[in-house]
């Protein structure tokens, strides 16, 4: 049986890697290269493995999506001729139900780290190089050139392997809470750190909420004014909320506190939900959302707020934009110039930063110029096309460097990092075609590129966009809802593809289950299919994903089930 532990004799503190914090990228990377015979260090602060993912984002929040759709469909029953009514939540069981989700989640991962061997140290990390760096083997910027030569560090001769360590991490225990250190016998022990030496490490310390300026400084969390972590942390729904943000998590928390009753108004800086989606999904979205009742104000900023305890939340609002009124006026009072609103709580969520401010971190000189947004206080690990850092052997994968900070391709990164070290010929994820998902009610799934977006794009040229209403689609008609899919196709100027085969290069749908067949406009955009090949097909009938088959068909210049 191998130890899950946090035994530390000598012979188990060197490894082939060590990982930094034990999300969805620290943890498939612990999988993939224990599997590949390396010995691996999996480190992070919480004893439960999964990190923001498992703990305080994807897993709470689709439960409790699961908990809030239930009391939809509860509502809408009538329309099956089915009488039903709510009388009664009970908000303990539904917050041991999302406590048993992420428990069972956690614990699913902890056995797989231990069936694999990978050892975990529970503490917080910090990593120094064992050598100095010579001029030759660190470079100023990550080396696109590295990627070709695979590290190759089998353990298959540990001594050996191990005996050129270039790492060295420090582990420092959790500090006890004051419960605990009230009651430890010992409290000495517990402050010991642990060090452990790796010839490869891998950076996977995740995000965190990026807080909100007002008036020149960041605002305090409390408990009225919330980022997701506090939003999941509440022990019943509020009666009012107020959502400033308009991305993902702004729009799952306005759609699923909506469901269950919530009095939601968001406050968005541009127009309209998920602005930098395809404009029709975002049409569709927004106006879906405004319909169920949640209110949208657009082109407004929060240009003050007030907390206090059981006092709520009071924020003063002005334009971002003076040319455009908010598409729903405000419940309380207003001015032309600013308008002041009240909710239980607010939620802040525009964005989150990567995890980076730690001093260790900021010393190995690895991270990105920050960028001139006064208000980005962290900056991303700079990373080359294997993940790896200026610094040979270190590795950064996850939320903590550019791009979409999304479980599945922190999943991608860990397994492709992972093979890379133990010198398998590994495929970088493949960035272009991941799916992002808003889990709302109706669902979105984008993938690939918006029309705009390839407009920008030179090697793209006779650019079309194909809309496909979800409307006709009998099992979204069943459900009483709607949607809309865009195929955006192009021709494209290589060697591979010929003029008369345009290709797929974005899907874009908004509508319900969509999620669930996003994997398949991911191939179709991955590998760049031409639309006549992937109108070829054939979606089972009546499903909601024939939807993509008949917006591909349509694409292809062979509606079907419309004109
Ligand atoms: C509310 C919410 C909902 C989300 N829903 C989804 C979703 O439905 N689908 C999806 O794909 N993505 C979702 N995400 C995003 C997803 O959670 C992240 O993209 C993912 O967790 C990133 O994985 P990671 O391994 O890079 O970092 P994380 O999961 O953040 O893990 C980093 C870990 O590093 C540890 N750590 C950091 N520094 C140290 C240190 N010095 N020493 C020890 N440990 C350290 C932390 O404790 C943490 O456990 C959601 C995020 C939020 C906030
Ligand atoms: N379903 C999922 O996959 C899922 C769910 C939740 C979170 N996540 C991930 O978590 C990350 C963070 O989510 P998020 O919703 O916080 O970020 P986001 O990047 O999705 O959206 C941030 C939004 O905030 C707005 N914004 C930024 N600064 C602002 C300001 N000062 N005032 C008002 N609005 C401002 C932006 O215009 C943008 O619309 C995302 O990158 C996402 O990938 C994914």
């Amino acid at each position: 049986m191998h130890a899950f532990s946090t035994a530390h004799d000598a012979s188990q503190r060197s490894f082939d890697v060590a990982i930094i914090g034990a999300g969805p990228g620290g943890y498939s990377a612990a999988l993939r290269a224990a599997e590949l015979g390396l010995r691996v260090a999996l480190i992070d602060r919480n004893p439960h493995p999964g990190g923001t993912c498992v703990h305080r984002g994807c897993i709470p929040t689709k439960a409790l999506i699961q908990a809030t759709q239930t009391l939809d469909n509860i509502q809408s029953a009538e329309r099956y001729g089915i009488s039903a009514h709510i009388t009664h939540i009970d908000y303990g069981a539904m917050h041991n139900y999302i406590r048993t989700m992420v428990r069972e989640t956690s614990q699913g991962v902890s056995g797989l780290l231990a069936f694999r061997g990978v050892q975990y140290f529970t503490g917080t990390a910090s990593v120094s190089l064992q050598h100095e760096l010579s001029e030759n083997t660190a470079s100023a910027t990550p080396a696109e050139s590295s990627s070709a030569v695979p590290p190759n560090a089998s353990s298959d001769n540990s001594s050996d392997a191990l005996s050129d360590a270039c790492f060295t991490v420090t582990i420092e225990p959790p500090q006890p809470t004051q419960s605990q250190a009230a009651t430890s016998s010992s409290p000495s022990q517990q402050h010991e750190s642990t060090q452990i030496t790796a010839r490869h490490v891998i950076l996977a310390v995740g995000s965190q909420a990026k807080p909100l300026y007002v008036q020149g400084g960041p605002l305090a969390w409390n408990q009225s004014l919330l980022n997701s972590t506090g939003a999941l942390a509440l022990t019943e729904f509020p009666q009012s909320a107020i959502i400033i943000g308009s991305g993902v998590i702004a729009t799952e928390f306005a759609s699923l506190w909506n469901q269950a009753g919530v009095d939601v108004t968001m406050i968005v800086r541009g127009k309209g939900l998920l602005n930098s989606a395809d404009r029709r999904v975002s049409t569709v979205l927004t106006r879906e959302l405004q319909r169920q009742g949640v209110r949208i104000i657009n082109h407004r900023q929060v240009v003050k707020l007030e907390t206090g305890v059981n006092l709520g939340v009071r924020m003063e609002l002005a334009d971002t934009a003076t040319s455009t009124a908010p598409e729903t006026a405000p419940q309380a009072t207003s001015s032309q110039s600013s308008e002041t609103l009240e909710a239980e709580i607010a939620l802040v969520a525009i964005g989150r930063a990567p995890h980076t401010h730690a001093s260790w971190i900021q010393d190995l000189h690895i991270t990105q110029e920050l960028p001139s947004d006064t208000h980005t206080t962290t900056a991303p690990i700079s990373v080359d096309s294997h993940y790896q850092t200026r610094i040979p052997g270190l590795f950064a994968i996850g939320d903590c460097i550019a791009g979409p900070q999304l479980a599945h391709r922190a999943f991608a990164q860990g397994i492709s990092v992972a093979e890379y070290i133990a010198g398998i010929a590994s495929q970088p994820a493949q960035e272009h075609s991941i799916p992002r998902i808003v889990y709302a009610s109706p669902e979105v799934a984008l993938i690939g590129l918006t029309k705009e977006q390839a407009s920008k794009q030179p090697q793209y040229y006779d650019i079309h966009e194909t809309i496909y209403p979800m409307t006709a689609n009998a099992r979204t008609h069943m459900l009483g809802q709607t949607g809309s899919i865009t195929v955006v196709s192009a021709s494209i100027h290589d060697d591979i593809h010929s003029e008369e085969q345009p290709i797929v290069i974005g899907i874009h749908m908004v509508g319900p289950h969509v999620s669930e067949f996003a994997s398949t406009a991911q191939y179709i955009v991955g590998h760049a299919l031409s639309v006549h090949e992937a109108s070829q097909y054939i979606f089972p009938h009546p499903t909601f994903s024939e939807a993509l088959g008949e917006a591909l068909l349509k694409a292809d210049g062979r509606p079907l089930h419309m004109r």
